[in-house]
C-alpha cells in the first residue's frame, strides 16, 4: 500500500508521558473526524484541531510508494545511531493508513512505535505506545492503551466514563484556543479534584519546536 504523509520531522515529543523524548514524527494526511477545511470546522465532529493535515505538501511529506520507502525516510530523519530509535505516528488520523507492512518495517529498522490516535479505529496490535485522545461526539472503540490524553474543556465529554477505560496513564491537556489561560485553569481544577489525572502541556509550543 502507499502512504500519504503531510509532513515528517525530527523533534522532541512535546506532549504526554513521553514529553521531552527525541522522536521522528510522521504526520499522515487525512482524518475521519474533520475534513481539514476551515469551512467545515463548525460542522465537524472534532472542531478544535490545531493541525494542518491536508495534502502531502509539508516539509518531509509526500506520497510513499510502500513501507520500505516510508521507513527509509524515517531513518533519514533519525540520523546516525541505531539505539533507542523512536517514531510517533500521528496525523490527521494515523489509523486510517497504518498497516502490518509499516509496523513490521519500522520494527525491523529498530524503532519503537508510538501512536497518537482519536481512538475511533482499533489500533494496530504491534504498536508499542498507544495514546488515545477521545473526542466528544465520536465513538471510541480503542478503550485501552498506555495513555489517555483528554483535551480539556470539551463540552459533551463524559470524564467519569472515560476514566474507567483501561489506560496506564490519564492526562488532561488544556485546549489550545482563544480562551488560553482559562482552559489551563479549568484543566488544573480537574486534576486537583481527580488525582488519577495529570496535566499535559504542549511543551513544543512553549519551546518553539515543531
Ligand atoms: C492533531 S492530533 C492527531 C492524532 C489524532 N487524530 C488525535 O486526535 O489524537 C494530535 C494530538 O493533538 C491534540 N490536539 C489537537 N488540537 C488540539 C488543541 N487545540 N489543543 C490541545 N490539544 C490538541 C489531539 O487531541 C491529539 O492528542
Ligand atoms: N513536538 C511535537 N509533539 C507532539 N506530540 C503530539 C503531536 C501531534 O501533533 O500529534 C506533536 C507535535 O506536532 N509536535
Ligand atoms: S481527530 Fe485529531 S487530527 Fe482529526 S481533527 Fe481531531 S485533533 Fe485533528
Ligand atoms: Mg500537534
Amino acid at each position: 500500500m502507499s502512504y500519504a504523509v503531510k509532513e515528517m520531522f525530527l523533534t522532541l515529543q512535546g506532549e504526554g508521558v513521553n514529553a521531552g523524548r527525541r522522536a521522528v514524527f510522521v504526520r499522515f494526511a487525512g482524518c475521519n473526524l474533520w475534513s481539514g477545511r476551515e469551512q467545515d470546522r463548525a460542522s465537524a465532529v472534532c472542531r478544535f484541531c490545531d493541525t494542518d493535515f491536508v495534502g502531502v505538501d509539508g516539509l518531509g511529506g509526500g506520497k510513499f510508494a510502500d513501507a520500505d520507502a516510508l521507513v527509509a525516510a524515517v531513518i533519514g530523519f533519525w540520523g546516525a545511531g541505531q539505539g533507542d530509535r523512536f517514531v510517533v505516528l500521528t496525523g490527521g488520523e494515523p489509523m486510517l493508513q497504518v498497516d502490518d507492512a509499516l509496523v513490521e518495517a519500522l520494527h525491523a529498522a529498530g524503532f519503537r512505535i508510538a501512536i497518537e490516535t482519536n481512538g475511533t479505529l482499533a489500533v494496530h496490535p504491534g504498536i508499542d505506545w498507544v495514546c488515545v485522545s477521545p473526542k466528544a461526539g465520536s465513538h471510541v472503540v480503542q478503550r485501552s492503551g498506555d495513555e489517555l490524553k483528554l483535551v480539556w474543556p470539551q463540552p459533551g465529554s463524559d470524564i467519569d466514563a472515560i476514566e474507567a477505560w483501561d489506560f496506564t496513564h490519564r492526562l488532561l491537556q488544556p485546549m489550545d484556543d482563544a480562551r488560553g489561560a482559562a482552559n489551563i485553569e479549568a484543566a488544573i481544577a480537574v486534576v486537583m479534584a481527580r488525582p488519577q489525572w495529570r496535566l499535559s502541556l504542549q511543551t513544543h509550543k512553549l519551546l518553539g519546536l515543531r
